[in-house]
């Protein structure tokens, strides 16, 4: 499915300022952004460039200290729990440490089951059964084997198959995957991702996925952001930018990909 034209989640004029006088620390900087629905976009900047403000903000989970976010054309109104409920149960976060989306104390039966309370669905046993077991298969994660076990018996990987899991019985319309893939090897890197993908062509989801690795965001994006202290330096299609970077510090970040196939110059 490809990317529709309206605006699904979009932003102008945002600002984070943390802290006062000398320690102050503007995060954010009149930042201007509109994802599709259905879009893959990927946020890159180096550790610090404001990434992850960036997202919590979208989650509702920090407010901007200027500017304004739509949702579906529309000012978001988070100030109500109800508001924010209504609201989370169509934007969802992936975080890069798995351990922080889970309460520990629940075994995986338990977090799973939860997604179905959340959508407000009343359904037998043996519905709410199927449900999870599907998920789990969808992620190549077997749900009997697993069912009983609390997230700190699990490996980073099947924790970072479970959130996944987690979405694929939440389904909602945008996901902000804060560097989802950083526990695991390339190989299950390269599978999750291709879940991701899947996820948004089934569901027409809208992927935010927010990295330091521009190699990884041109693999998986249609669009790119390129963050730089707090401001977007530049952004397009993922490979008119890959191809023709047209601000320094974007050239800087392709420099930096390994290239693996060239020889090490330690001199
Ligand atoms: N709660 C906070 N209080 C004060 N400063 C903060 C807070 N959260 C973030 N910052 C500062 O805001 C800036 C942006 O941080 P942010 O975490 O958004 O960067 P990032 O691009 O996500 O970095 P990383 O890739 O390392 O996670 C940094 O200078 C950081 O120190």
């Amino acid at each position: 499915m490809k990317p529709s034209e309206t605006p699904l989640l979009s932003g102008s004029g945002i600002t984070k300022v943390f802290g006062f006088g000398n320690n102050k620390t503007i995060a954010l900087q009149d930042i201007d952004f509109s994802f599709r629905e259905g879009e893959i976009v990927s946020i890159v900047g180096e550790s610090g460039s404001g990434k992850t403000t960036l997202a919590k903000i979208l989650m509702g989970l920090l407010k901007e200290t200027t500017g304004e976010v739509l949702y579906k054309g529309l000012p978001r109104q988070l100030r109500k729990h109800s508001q924010r409920k209504r609201y989370w149960k169509d934007i969802q976060a992936i975080f890069q440490d798995p351990f922080s989306s889970f309460n520990l104390f629940h075994k995986v039966v338990r977090l799973l089951d939860d997604c179905i309370e959340l959508q407000g669905l009343k359904l037998n046993k043996e519905e709410r059964l199927r449900r999870m077991k599907e998920a789990c298969s969808f992620v190549n994660l077997k749900f009997e084997e697993l069912m009983n076990k609390y997230p700190f018996e699990l490996s980073g990987g099947q924790m970072q198959r479970l959130m996944i899991a987690r979405i694929f019985m939440l389904h909602p319309k945008v996901l902000i995957a804060d560097e989802p893939t950083s526990m695991i090897d390339a190989c299950s890197r390269s599978t999750i991702l291709d879940m991701l993908l899947k996820l948004r062509d089934e569901n027409n989801m809208t992927i935010i996925f927010i990295t330091h690795d521009v190699g990884l965001a041109y693999y998986i994006s249609d669009t790119l952001y390129i963050m730089e202290r707090g401001r977007i330096v530049e952004r397009g299609p993922a490979e008119s930018i890959i191809l023709n970077p047209t601000h320094d510090y974007t050239r800087q970040l392709i420099e930096d990909v390994p290239k693996i196939h060239e020889e090490w110059n330690l001199a």
